[in-house]
C-alpha cells in the first residue's frame, strides 16, 4: 500500500494578509503526515508592480512576464514570500525547506511557446518536468517542502509558472509513489454556485458538471485554470482533489471533485 501525502496550494488573497496567512500556517502545522506547500502570491506581485508603476498583464490566467516583471517576481515569490513562508512554519514547529524549481533541480521547466502572445519567461510543466525521487528524499528525512512559483529551464534562465500547475503537477508526479490527496486552498469555501453567495458552495464536482458549469459562465477567471489543473490531477492517479477556504480545512463546506 502507498504512504500518503498531502499537497496543500495557498493562492495570494491569502498570502496578502499577513493574520490569515499565519492562522492558514497553524492548521497546515496541525496536518499530520507527509506533506507539501506550494504558495503563490499573485496579488501582492501584482500590488508591488503597481507601486513600481508597471501595469500588471494577465492573460488566460497566467501573468506575462517581461525580464522587469521576472526580477520582480522572483524577489517577491522566492524571496520575501517563500521565506516569510519558511520562517513562519519553524516558528510553528514545521521543519520547512523552501524550495524554487532551480534548487536540487527539482522541477526543470521550458519556456511557454504559444503562437498568438508572447508570455516572456513563463515556464510550463510536462510530465518529466518533477524530480520526485528528490521530493521524496526531502520527506523522508522529515522535511516539509515549500514550494515557490519560480523555476528554471536548465540553462540559466528563471521562469515564472501558475501556482496551481505546479501543484498540480507535483501531485502527478508523486502518485506514484503515494496516495495523493491535493487541497486548493483559498478565500472562498469552494467553488460557488452564486458567486456573491459564500454560502452556495458546491459540494462535488463531476468532468461533465465542469462542462456544464463553464458553459454557463458559473465558473470564470482564476477559479477555470484551477479546475483544468485539479481535473488533470485526477486524470492521471491523484486520489482526491477538494478545493477550499485556506482558513477552515477541517470544515464541512468544501467542493470536491472526481472524474464521475
Ligand atoms: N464559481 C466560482 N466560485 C468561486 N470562485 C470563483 C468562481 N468563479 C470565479 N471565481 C474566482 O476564482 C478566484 C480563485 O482563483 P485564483 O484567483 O486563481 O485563486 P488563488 O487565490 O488560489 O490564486 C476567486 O477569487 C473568484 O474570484
Ligand atoms: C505565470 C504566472 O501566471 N505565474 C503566477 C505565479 C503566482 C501565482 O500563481 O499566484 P496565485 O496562486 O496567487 O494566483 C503569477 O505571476 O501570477
Amino acid at each position: 500500500m502507498k504512504a500518503a501525502l498531502k499537497i496543500y496550494k495557498i493562492g495570494g488573497g491569502i498570502i496578502d494578509r499577513v493574520s490569515d496567512l499565519l492562522e492558514f500556517l497553524r492548521l497546515f502545522a496541525n496536518v499530520s503526515g507527509p506533506k507539501i506547500l506550494v504558495h503563490g502570491g499573485g496579488k501582492g506581485a501584482s500590488e508591488m508592480m503597481a507601486r513600481l508603476g508597471i501595469v500588471p498583464r494577465m492573460l488566460h490566467g497566467r501573468r506575462i512576464t517581461d525580464a522587469v516583471t521576472l526580477d520582480i517576481v522572483t524577489m517577491f515569490y522566492a524571496g520575501k514570500t517563500n521565506k516569510q513562508i519558511v520562517a513562519a512554519l519553524q516558528a510553528v514547529g514545521v521543519n520547512a525547506l523552501g524550495l524554487s524549481g532551480a534548487d536540487g533541480n527539482v522541477i526543470l521547466a521550458t519556456k511557454r511557446l504559444v503562437r498568438e502572445v508572447d508570455y516572456g519567461f513563463v515556464g510550463d510543466l510536462s510530465e518529466e518536468s518533477i524530480n520526485a525521487d528528490m521530493v521524496r528524499q526531502f520527506l523522508e528525512i522529515g522535511l516539509t517542502p515549500v514550494f515557490c512559483p519560480i523555476n528554471h529551464d536548465g540553462q540559466g534562465q528563471l521562469l515564472n509558472t501558475n501556482a496551481d500547475t505546479i501543484a498540480a503537477s507535483l501531485a502527478k508526479a508523486l502518485s506514484k509513489q503515494y496516495s495523493v490527496e491535493l487541497h486548493f486552498c483559498f478565500e472562498k469555501h469552494g467553488v460557488l454556485a452564486d458567486i456573491i453567495d459564500e454560502k452556495s458552495v458546491i459540494p462535488t464536482i463531476t468532468l461533465a458538471n465542469y462542462a456544464e458549469l463553464k458553459e454557463s459562465g458559473i465558473i470564470a477567471d482564476g477559479m477555470l485554470p484551477k479546475l483544468e489543473n485539479a481535473f488533470d490531477a485526477l486524470q492521471f492517479g491523484v486520489e482526491k482533489v477538494i478545493i477550499e477556504h485556506a482558513l477552515y480545512i477541517d470544515g464541512a463546506l468544501k467542493t470536491t471533485l472526481c472524474l464521475n
